[in-house]
């Protein structure tokens, strides 16, 4: 009979398994210690200019190897050094001038040189003011970290905190923005920080400032003091107070280009144009018009604003591809407009100062600002977008007669050399007329230019500055005009509205609609008047994908208020709108405007509930919400017959009195209970928090023995039996290992736009290569993204 047994060949060396990752311990421990060896007589006057003359580890030489980084930036060869001696710093050098790798480079070092592992858990905590930003943050430590084995991931928000807390216990290094950061710190149990090592904010002064300001504070009141800090922005200060506030130890303040004379880069052109409010569209088609050559960005103060230019100016086709993008976008198009614009030649986007910090757009030519920027430290990030790390780039402020003494004042200050210029008059070309009849004959473009105009004005209204922002001197009604308004739209300023906290609120902090109701209200008595032919014809319902939301305001209902949650979805979907007299339910209630009638499911609990929406469908399908809606069960107590009694049929009724009256007593209960849960919550917080530093002590120390080569029984297989890598390899995380040999085997591949992640048959292949669980689906999302990082680096 012939036997199926595979005969095992003998390992060639005649070593043991066991031998040979001893002696691969060994080694590793050496270059350890010969690493933080060299990197304790690291002389900081040295001025080192070639990484390759830093005491960097293997996998971090490789990776700025293969992504061709070889000599330092002035910020970089400044900053590098102090953050591998472990010093706190303040980093602050112009904008394109590589800080990223500044604080990226000492993130994987440090870490690397404390033998950190996944069992360490969190060791570097990197946080950014965007989304976008801290896409791209995370895509350079992807990039220059791909021969590591920490796991590394990006937490912006958008996905279920459920999906999240499951991997962020096992993160190394995060990359963040500060909202959804204290969310996980405040209720995932599992994700500890007490052993952080490192704490990186970039755009250190935006995050520092009004609208992050909480946030931050909350998340370094969870963080252990005994830790290494480091801020970087373009427009860095030394303000004691922020300092105090992150408990900086120290900080080394490495400003590269404090005695340069100008605070903007030297290969940019800078120029200021006066423009009259009114005139401002027509100078910015007309500039348009004239470069349609060139990579533009424009920007300006409102999203509100960028979506009127887009509309309008995309209708007159100025001949070159046009992109918007603003904060009120929904992730994916967010995602997908920048891509483009990545990738395109020429175009021009439309943006808001989501786009201003720090993102590297490549060959961008000139940078446009149609509207004044709120402050000079803006000005320098906005123009930061182009001439980047060497390269040229031209910008043009456009500024109103009024505006100019101030922010040219404030410019000044800050070293920045504006020069001015004028645009050609015979390249002038005015749009009013085309705005005019655009309004005119489509009423939804006419009502995005009033949410426009109120949303412009409101914002000058609101600037702290008012030595360049003074509202009465501005032309509103011109401006009005030359949008193709048929009129001023009125305007409600609300006393106390700050730039900054608007700027940075949530999207449901922002619900109170910022048209105000003064411009339905506008409607409603234009309604009651006398109607002229014209105002007939701005009322004409145009079925288009805007019709619905206009529709909405020519429509208004007394009855109903409008809760806006979303401003792109106004234009896309039916407005939510909640009775007023149910407005506490309003979660609930997505009632939808048309559809089918709606379904009663009677018998569940004291109320019918009633299927008008998926929401509530949904609802049905889950247990836990469905208690919600059940009766609740009620306490009997049993007599000595056991027969059942309400707990207050046994009680005497004297003793019951003289506790206080029946509703001071129950609200009593009450607060007593919910102290109790809350406490028990606690406890039960401090215990899985427990439970997991035994369980990861006990592995460290399962570790330890296997590494001194004692042999532990209980110790489960950490790797295959016939596997003599690291175990932990095969955790291995921000995987662009571009192994040669692999590559070959591959197929080709189109090429990796910066946000994205691997294709899917790359992805599939790592799988393989380095047991990475993740999504089967192509990440569509920022969501699937972020999902999608956090799956293929853990
Ligand atoms: N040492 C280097 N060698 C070559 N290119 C580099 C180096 N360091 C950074 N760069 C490139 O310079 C560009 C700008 O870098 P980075 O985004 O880090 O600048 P920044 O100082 O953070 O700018 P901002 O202030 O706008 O955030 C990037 O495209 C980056 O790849």
């Amino acid at each position: 009979m012939a036997s199926s047994a595979v005969e095992r060949k003998p390992k060639p060396s005649g070593r043991s398994k066991n031998d040979v990752r001893l002696l691969k311990r060994k080694r590793d421990i050496d270059e350890y210690e010969t690493l933080q060896k060299a990197v304790e007589e690291l002389d900081l006057k040295a001025d080192t200019k070639d990484f390759s003359k830093l005491p960097l580890s293997q996998p971090t030489s490789r990776g700025l190897d293969a992504s061709h980084f070889k000599t330092l930036t002035d910020i970089q060869s400044k900053a590098i050094p102090l953050a591998l001696k472990g010093r706190d710093i303040l980093g602050a050098a112009k904008t394109g001038s590589g800080k990223t790798l500044s604080f990226i480079v000492p993130v994987l070092e440090n870490l690397y040189r404390a033998k950190w592992t996944e069992l360490d858990g969190l060791g570097a905590l990197i946080i950014s003011p965007t989304r976008e930003l801290a896409i791209q943050i995370f895509e350079v430590l992807r990039k220059v970290g791909r021969y590591h084995t920490f796991s590394a991931g990006l937490v912006i928000g958008g996905k279920s905190l459920q999906e999240e807390r499951e991997r962020l216990g096992r993160m190394n290094i995060l990359v963040c923005t500060p909202g959804r950061m204290l969310q996980h710190m405040d209720q995932t149990a599992a994700f500890e920080v007490d052993n952080l090592q490192m704490l990186v904010l970039d755009e250190a002064d935006r995050i520092m400032d009004m609208g992050f300001q909480t946030s931050v504070d909350a998340i370094v009141e969870h963080l252990p003091k005994q830790r290494q800090t480091m801020l970087f922005s373009a427009t860095q200060t030394k303000k004691v107070s922020d300092l105090a506030r992150l408990s900086l130890r120290d900080p080394e303040y490495v400003a590269v280009h404090e005695a340069a004379s100008h605070a903007t880069p030297t290969t940019l052109q800078q120029y200021y144009v006066i423009t009259p409010l009114s005139e401002k569209l027509n100078t910015l088609f007309s500039f348009i018009r004239s470069n349609l050559k060139a990579k533009i960005i424009v920007f300006m103060s409102s999203g509100k604003q960028v979506r009127f230019v887009y509309e309008s100016f995309r209708h007159m086709q100025p001949g070159i591809p046009l992109l918007h993008l603003h904060g009120r976008q929904k992730q994916t198009a967010r995602l997908d407009i920048t891509s483009k614009f990545l990738s395109t030649k020429n175009s021009c986007i439309f943006a808001t100062d989501v786009v201003a910090r720090g993102l590297d757009f490549p060959a961008v030519d000139w940078v446009i600002q149609m509207d004044c920027p709120e402050d000079a430290d803006t000005y320098i990030h906005r123009v930061g977008r182009t001439a980047r790390y060497e390269r040229a780039g031209k910008a043009v402020l456009f500024l109103d007669p009024s505006e100019k003494e101030g922010m040219l004042k404030r410019l000044e200050l800050k070293k920045v050399p504006v020069q001015q210029t004028k645009a050609r008059e015979k390249k002038q070309q005015s749009i009013q007329n085309q705005l005019q009849n655009m309004c005119f004959q489509d009423p939804e473009l006419k009502y995005i230019g009033q949410k426009a105009f109120v949303s412009y004005a409101k914002s000058i209204f609101v600037q702290k500055d008012k030595e360049i922002f003074n509202i009465s001197k501005y032309d509103l009604e011109g401006y009005a005009v030359s949008m193709g308004l048929p009129g001023t739209p009125k305007i409600k300023f609300q006393k106390g509205e700050d730039m900054k906290k608007l700027k940075n609120a949530p999207r449901a902090a922002l619900s109170s609609d910022e048209e105000s109701d003064e411009e339905n209200k506008g409607k409603k008595d234009k309604k009651s008047d006398v109607r002229t032919r014209y105002d007939r014809m701005f009322e004409r319902q145009n079925q288009n994908v805007l019709s619905g939301h206009y529709s909405k305001l020519v429509a208004d209902d007394d009855r109903h208020q409008h809760v806006d949650t979303d401003e792109e979805e106004d234009f896309l979907s039916v407005k939510r709108v909640v009775p007023v007299e149910s407005e506490s339910e309003s979660e609930d209630e997505d009632v939808a405007a048309s559809g089918p009638a709606p379904k009663l499911i009677a018998g569940i609990g004291k109320d019918p509930l009633v299927i008008d929406s998926k929401r509530r469908e949904k609802l049905l399908r889950s247990k836990k919400k469905l208690t919600k809606l059940k009766e609740k069960g009620t306490k009997v107590v049993f007599d000595e017959n056991g027969v059942p009694h309400q707990i207050y049929e046994l009680e005497d009724e004297d003793d019951f009195q003289q506790r206080g009256p029946a509703a001071d007593q129950r609200a009593k209960f009450l607060e007593e209970e919910a102290a109790r849960v809350q406490e028990a919550d606690l406890d039960d917080k401090q215990l899985a928090k427990q439970k997991k530093r035994e369980k990861r002590a006990k592995r460290k120390a399962r570790e330890a023995a296997l590494a001194a080569g004692i042999e532990d029984p209980e110790a489960p297989a950490l790797a295959d039996a016939d596997d003599d890598e690291d175990p932990l390899a095969l955790l291995a995380s921000l995987p662009l290992a571009d192994d040669e040999q692999e590559q070959d085997e591959r197929p080709p591949k189109r090429p990796k736009k910066w946000f994205e992640d691997d294709s899917g048959d790359e992805r599939k292949a790592k799988k393989k290569r380095a047991h990475i669980i993740e999504a089967e689906d192509e990440p569509e999302t920022l969501e699937d993204l972020e999902a999608l990082a956090a799956g293929l680096l853990t």
